[in-house]
């Protein structure tokens, strides 16, 4: 069986791409499996410099095919935030429930139409020897004015749907993994992959 490594230490990640991959033969080995490998700085400007950054590094280290995610929630009343900084916003402990927290305060007073967002992902395929690429993927959605359901990671709870109706955390894992911003994404990585094994 073929072996990926996706450059992640995100659990509910890892978990996301395990489940994506795994029914196609494809064997999913994250970084919390490799743990001597090192934490990459994320420097870049946008997701897809931070993608690009991620998986150059780990496929230089293990000199293995590699993807990597860089992805986050991009609220339309904040400006874009938190944008690239989603999983620091509220501080260097990477804590969703702080946040959440955060989002939900600096949202106080704005009304629902326009409390408009976006879950954005991209990812970036490298390898020994072959060019990287990176594709990108969204899902539209709302933020809600309390958290909301159990599933999921990250800002999951307060992330309603635009076409379900429920968070993000309120419907199934397997029904996040048709609709999310990294399934999007990797329908279009998919085309690309095979150039890579
Ligand atoms: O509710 C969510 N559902 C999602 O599906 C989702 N995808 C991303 N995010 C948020 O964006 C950060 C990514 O930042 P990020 O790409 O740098 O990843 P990370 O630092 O957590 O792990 P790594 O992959 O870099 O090791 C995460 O921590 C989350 O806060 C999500 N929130
Ligand atoms: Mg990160």
């Amino acid at each position: 069986m073929s072996q990926i490594i996706i450059a992640t230490r995100n659990e509910g990640k890892a978990a996301e791409f395990k489940a994506l991959f795994e029914p196609k033969g494809l064997q999913v080995a994250s970084l919390n499996e490799l743990p001597d490998l090192p934490e990459v700085e994320e420097t870049g400007h946008s997701f897809e410099e931070n993608a690009i950054l991620k998986a150059e590094i780990i496929s230089k280290l293990t000199g293995k095919p590699v993807i990597a995610d860089d992805s986050g929630l991009s609220v339309d009343s904040l400006g874009g935030e938190p944008g690239i900084y989603s999983a620091r916003y509220a501080g260097e402990e990477k804590d969703d429930a702080a946040n959440i927290e955060k989002v939900l305060e600096s949202m106080k007073g704005v009304e629902k139409d326009q409390r408009t967002a976006r879950f954005r992902c991209a990812l970036a395929i490298a390898a020994p020897g072959k060019e990287t690429k990176t594709v990108e993927g969204s899902v539209e959605g709302y933020i809600t004015e309390k958290p909301e359901g159990l599933h999921g990671f990250g800002y999951d709870p307060i992330f309603l749907v635009k076409d379900k109706g429920a968070t993000m955390a309120q419907i199934s894992p397997e029904e996040k993994n048709k609709i999310s911003h990294r399934a999007d994404a990797l329908k279009k990585l998919e085309k690309l992959i095979g150039e890579y094994f």
